[in-house]
């Protein structure tokens, strides 16, 4: 018999009772709005959503998992889903999200890594090819229904404790083995005190947020409004695929602030301009995950004039780490964007390879993060985690650790941070290392350009080739290789024109909707 019945639900410092506090002062708020199945929108109240986890909770208590037993939880972005992982907060499951996109093989690597007691989907959710042995069930409007139960286990937990993991999210690290940042209730916790003392989202917001649910960009978005007090509006994919149809849900659900990649405006700025123009309720947006090409920026800001665009800098290893006002408008100079200071309650400054303090202004090295909202480390791979959480390089005596970003960024005379990209996207030609931003930048200002991406291809025989991917603006003709490079050579170093040149319709995504570097590589050697 289990030492303990079941665990005390003291939630203190649990990341369900943090998200649901600022809607008790208004229960009958809506605190997530969503399409109906009808075609109108369905309103969920602070009171429904709090009452649909806890409900959810003792469902899932019955099932006698310990604290600690993972949960994937597979959905698109719902009112459902985010009961449902309020629940797994409460009972200390950290939760897995994916959604039905995810490729099987990948969620097999994820759950042969996790070993999770119970794989929880959609009433509607139609997986297979699961492992055997592995708990299923469902969550919907009308509770949880249990398929197979959870191997039965011992519980020796007695309660969840702040430190104890909330959720895990796999992110497919560059060597190819996803990587499970392990992110405790009380550094989300810390994150979402530094983030909410900048005032991005007030009680009166109502939130598009765009990323899937497997994309911490999603959890952020979604957290960061209810514990603002205000309405959520995770958009469903299929209202994202057609500008026309995006813009016409934003109206619809009369949205005031919209969160989403850089990827998400290009389309819209280039086909639905006026439409962007025409978007008054909304007062400000939220862009993370890459950066902002100057360019696009620039049309949002003249199509959208007076609203603010914060840009939040950050890996999932923090949540986030900074965020940073837009300036508007953008200098007409302006080479590359701020991610200006940490949030209040962290810092972020820059180190050289053997980690000591880079002391000038405008001089590049890693960003090293500071901070209480640090992950716990990734899943089951110390190495990987010893690799990236190092002891603290000006206190390492005191068992501090920092966190290696793996971003590169130099400093201005005021401490201001500006992000260079990813040390293992740094590239050498020739010797000499090229700075692809430079190029992507030149490359934006040939006439007719609307997207412009420059890589290294492997040096497969000779050497590495510096390859142009380029979208055109509609009706403007594709540029020829030759006279694209001289146009580089007058601004560029020879060795920063591009050798290969491919134009297209537009630019390749990821599922979190960057930039899909792979797929621009594997399009041109196609060729
Ligand atoms: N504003 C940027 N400019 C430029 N490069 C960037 C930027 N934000 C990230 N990145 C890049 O993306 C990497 C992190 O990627 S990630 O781990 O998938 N996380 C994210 O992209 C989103 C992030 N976890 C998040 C979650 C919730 C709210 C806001 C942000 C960073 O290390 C940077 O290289």
């Amino acid at each position: 018999m289990s030492p303990y019945a079941a665990p005390v639900r003291d939630h203190a410092g649990n990341l369900r009772d943090y998200l649901l506090a600022a809607g008790k002062a208004t229960p009958d708020k809506p605190a997530i709005v969503e399409p109906a199945e009808d075609g109108g929108l369905r309103f969920v109240s602070y009171r429904q959503l709090e009452a649909q986890a806890d409900a959810y909770a003792a469902e899932l208590d019955a099932l006698g998992l310990d604290v600690g037993d993972r949960v994937v939880l597979e959905s698109p972005a719902t009112a459902d889903a985010v009961a449902a992982f309020l629940a797994c907060f409460s009972l200390g499951l950290p939760f897995i999200p994916t959604i039905p996109e995810t490729p099987v093989q990948r969620l097999r690597t994820i759950i042969g890594m996790a070993a999770p007691a119970l794989f929880l989907q959609a009433a509607d959710g139609s997986r297979e090819g699961l492992p055997p042995g592995l708990g299923m069930a469902r969550f919907g409007p009308k509770g949880v229904t249990t398929e197979q139960l959870p191997a039965p286990r011992v519980r020796r937990r007695r309660q969840v404790v702040e430190t104890d993991p909330a959720y895990l999210i796999f992110t497919s690290g560059t060597t190819g083995r996803p990587k499970g940042v392990v992110m405790s209730h009380r550094a989300n916790i810390a994150f979402h005190r530094g983030i909410r003392a900048h005032g991005l989202i007030g009680p009166d917001d109502r939130v598009a947020v765009t990323s899937p649910f497997s994309f911490d960009f999603c959890l952020g978005g979604i957290a960061l409004t209810l514990a603002s007090g205000a309405t959520a509006v995770p958009v469903p994919r299929d209202r994202l695929d057609f500008p026309r149809r995006f813009l016409a849900f934003l109206h619809e659900a009369a949205i005031t602030q919209v969160h989403g990649v850089p990827s998400l405006w290009r389309p819209l700025i280039r086909h639905e301009p006026d439409l962007v123009a025409g978007l008054d309720p909304l007062r400000s947006i939220l862009f993370s995950g890459e950066d902002f090409p100057l360019g696009d920026l620039r049309e949002l800001q003249g199509l959208l004039p007076g609203r603010r665009i914060f840009n939040l800098y950050g890996a999932t290893e923090s949540m986030a780490a900074s965020v940073t006002d837009v300036p508007d408008p953008l200098p007409a100079d302006l080479e590359r964007l701020t991610i200006g200071y940490a949030h209040h309650g962290a810092e972020m400054d820059v180190y050289d390879a053997e980690g000591a303090p880079v002391g000038e202004p405008g001089v590049v090295g890693e960003i090293y993060l500071r901070s209480p909202a640090l992950f716990s480390g990734y899943w089951a791979d110390p190495e990987a985690t010893r690799a990236a959480l190092v002891p603290d390089p000006l206190l390492p005596e005191s068992g501090q650790v920092v966190f290696r970003t793996g971003d590169l960024a130099y400093r201005d005379a005021d401490g201001r941070l500006y992000f260079c990209g990813r040390i293992d996207s740094q590239v050498q030609i020739r010797g000499n290392r090229v700075e692809l931003g430079e190029v992507e930048r030149r490359l934006r200002e040939f006439p007719g350009v609307s997207g412009a991406v420059a890589l290294v291809a492997p040096a497969g025989e000779g050497e590495p080739e510096l390859s142009a991917f380029l979208t055109m603006r509609p009706g403007a003709p594709a540029p020829k290789l030759v006279p694209l490079r001289a146009f580089c050579a007058e601004t560029l170093p020879e060795y920063m024109a591009p050798r290969s040149l491919t134009v297209l319709a537009e630019l390749p995504v990821t599922t979190n909707g960057k930039i899909d570097k792979d797929a621009l590589l594997r399009a041109r050697t196609a060729r």
